[in-house]
């Protein structure tokens, strides 16, 4: 049996604000700052060790793998990181408070465009100042590979790869691994682990900073999945974070 640990970032600053954040590379809050710590010690209280950790490219999931690896004792464990890992792009909609855009566009259609699997929001203009083509992070992209809006199944298409090439093969080979992502990376991820419809995705929401376990048979098929934490306060927040795209 293999296990891998998922972990989407703790609060970030536009978490708080409740804005569409996307490809935008904001940090942590104080309060995501210890939701990081608190998994960490969570991990720890469970025996939790890794041998490798995958992140994005995006300094909120890079900070909570930092805060989460020293919490173990591990701040030394080999990481990798991979623009791939990245949030799904969110367009024009990125910097808009997702409450006002309900108030402005209506409730289904922000449903839709947070949660719908093949519906793009409308795309980044190119001169904006958040258009990822002059980011030296993203300089070995080719032309095609940098978006200027992702939906769900975009955001599949360049995680799902990172997968089979690199974290799959690890956890396949017996290395302890944890992934910090994002929601809707992460979303991706698990929607291919657990063969989730592109309907029944609408429906799955992540946690910020609350570790979630994979066990795999030998032949990597998923056999359970479960949220180390407390259960009543997962649940509150799954629910907190679907409700962050309403107008009231
Ligand atoms: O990018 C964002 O806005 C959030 O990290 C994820 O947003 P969502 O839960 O509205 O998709």
């Amino acid at each position: 049996m293999h296990k891998l640990v998922l972990m989407r970032h703790g609060q970030s600053q536009w978490n708080l604000e409740n804005r569409f954040t996307g490809w935008v590379d904001v940090d942590l809050t104080e309060q995501g700052r210890q939701e990081a710590a608190k998994a960490g010690e969570l991990l720890k209280e469970q025996g939790y060790q890794f041998d490798l950790a995958f992140t994005s490219v995006l300094r909120r999931a890079i900070h909570t793998l930092w805060i989460t690896l020293d919490a173990i004792d591990q701040a030394w464990l080999p990481v990798r990181k991979s623009w791939r890992l990245n949030e799904r792009h969110y367009g024009a909609l990125q910097g808009l408070n997702k409450a006002e855009t309900a108030r402005k566009y209506g409730d289904q259609q922000v449903l839709i465009w947070r949660r719908s699997y093949d519906v793009r929001p409308g795309a980044l203009d190119r001169e904006s100042p958040m258009w990822p083509g002059k980011d030296p992070r993203y300089s070995s992209l080719s032309e095609d590979e940098i978006p200027a809006c992702e939906c769900l199944k975009d955001t599949v298409a360049r995680v799902i790869p990172y997968w089979e090439s690199d974290i799959r093969p690890a956890v396949s080979a017996g290395k302890r691994v944890l992934v910090a992502a994002h929601g809707n990376s992460l979303r991706a991820l698990i929607k291919h682990i657990d063969q989730i419809s592109d309907e029944n995705i609408a429906s799955l929401n992540i946690p910020t900073a609350q570790p979630l376990v994979y066990e795999f048979d030998d032949d990597m098929k998923p056999i359970r999945h479960y949220y180390l934490g407390n259960q009543e306060e997962i649940q509150k927040a799954i629910a907190a974070v679907a409700a962050q795209g309403r107008s009231h």
